[in-house]
């Protein structure tokens, strides 16, 4: 190496320094312990400080580090500790989620639902206010998606929300709507395989999946509450599963879930006596983690998410799944049972007329 290209080295040296604080990505610890070592033996030359006990992992994770280095030269350690932090910025350059700016990066070709990432938080986000965010054939298969992805992605935690006033008014009637008397058997049966289908993705999200409930929620939406790792209201949010007024009958795992959440008796009232529960009942009975006042929801709710989701993200996910692992095959067991009894329901004169009678616009909740 020539004085040069070590007087440029010693510059770089410098730079590199200022570079790294400048990282949006966390490079891991197993680089940050390399730029830890490279840069001792930079300033300091080989490890010369007592080894530490081995309780003491993180001094002595940075102690070997440093020691593997031997005897490295100064110089040597100055030219390789630059380049690590060139690869760093450039690997972070040609990055475009790392580009990234704080700012939300939106995921493409959705039409039901917006699905966005910001802060390690992928926000699936009902998209149909004008229809009180009811969930049409499309829908259900677009939520579908957005959870296999959310799954696979570099978010830490996943939240499901609404847009507009209403969290969601649950399955759209207008699946049940046209259908021609010969094509009855089929939609019932077509309608069991998506919703064992759709119900299986939450049973099987493999990170923590939260839904912030921005106002009243209905039907199968408020069901899935229980599949949830946590459930934030607004003090708008009303909970409703009318099942028994629709001539159907429970989904989403609640004919199991719910008795477990809140006991049989507090149950009952909601699954089979279309109990609509005010936000703070269904906190005291244990549907909901928390409410907060609605003027200050959004605020507080992602204000709490965001220091969520930077907890360590592997730790969050083993931890749920193996929370999960527990009941998997029982909840898969109690999809099947309940999507198989609604293929019946559907059928049924009281589903029927409970239908015709919403389009009427006799009936509403
Ligand atoms: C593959 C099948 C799987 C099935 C899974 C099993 C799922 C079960 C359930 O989810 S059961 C629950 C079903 N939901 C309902 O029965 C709710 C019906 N809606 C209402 O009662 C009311 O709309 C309301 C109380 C939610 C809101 O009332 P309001 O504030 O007065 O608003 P509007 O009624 O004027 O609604 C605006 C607009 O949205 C349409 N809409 C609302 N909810 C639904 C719905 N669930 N299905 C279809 N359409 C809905 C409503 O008709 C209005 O449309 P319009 O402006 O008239 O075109």
């Amino acid at each position: 190496m020539t004085a040069a290209t070590m007087q440029v080295s010693q510059q770089d040296f410098e730079k590199a320094q200022e570079q790294v604080k400048l990282l949006k990505k966390d490079p891991g610890n197993e680089t940050k312990l390399k730029l830890y070592a490279l840069f001792k033996q930079a300033t300091e030359g080989p490890c010369n400080s007592p080894k530490p006990g081995m309780l003491d992992f993180v001094k002595k994770a940075k102690w070997d580090a440093w020691n593997s280095l031997g005897n490295l030269s100064q110089d040597n350690a100055r030219q390789k500790y630059t380049e690590l932090v060139s690869s760093l910025v450039s690997a972070e350059s040609a990055d475009p989620k790392t580009d990234a700016s704080p700012e939300e990066s939106r995921h493409g070709d959705y039409e039901t639902v917006l699905v966005t990432t910001k802060n390690s938080i992928t926000k699936i986000m009902f998209n149909r206010p004008e229809k009180k965010n009811a969930i049409n054939h499309k829908m259900y298969r677009e939520i579908m998606k957005a959870l296999e992805e959310a799954g696979k992605d570099d978010s830490t935690i996943a939240v499901i929300t609404g847009n507009g006033d209403y969290y969601s008014s649950g399955n759209d009637l207008n699946n049940f709507a046209n259908i021609q008397p010969s094509e009855m058997e089929k939609m019932a049966k077509d309608g069991a395989v998506l919703l064992k289908e759709f119900v299986g993705h939450f049973i099987d999200f493999p990170k923590p999946l939260i839904a912030v409930v921005n106002g009243p929620a209905v039907g199968i939406c408020v069901t899935l509450l229980g599949l949830c790792d946590i459930v934030y209201a607004s003090d708008r949010a009303t909970f409703h599963s009318p099942f028994s007024e629709l001539g159907q009958s429970p989904e989403g795992c609640s004919s199991y879930l719910f008795p477990k959440i809140m006991g049989l008796a507090k149950a009952n009232e909601i699954l089979l006596f279309n109990k609509k529960l005010t936000a703070a009942e269904a906190c005291a009975w244990g549907l909901v983690t928390e409410v907060f006042p609605d003027s200050t929801f959004q605020k507080e709710v992602w204000a709490r998410l965001e220091a969520y989701a930077s907890l360590p993200k592997n730790s969050l996910a083993v931890s749920k799944q193996l929370l999960r692992s527990m009941e998997k095959e029982k909840l898969h067991a109690v999809n099947s049972k309940e999507c198989e009894v609604l293929q019946e329901r559907w059928l049924s004169d009281e589903c029927i007329n409970a239908v015709v009678s919403f389009f009427q616009k006799k009936a509403k909740l």
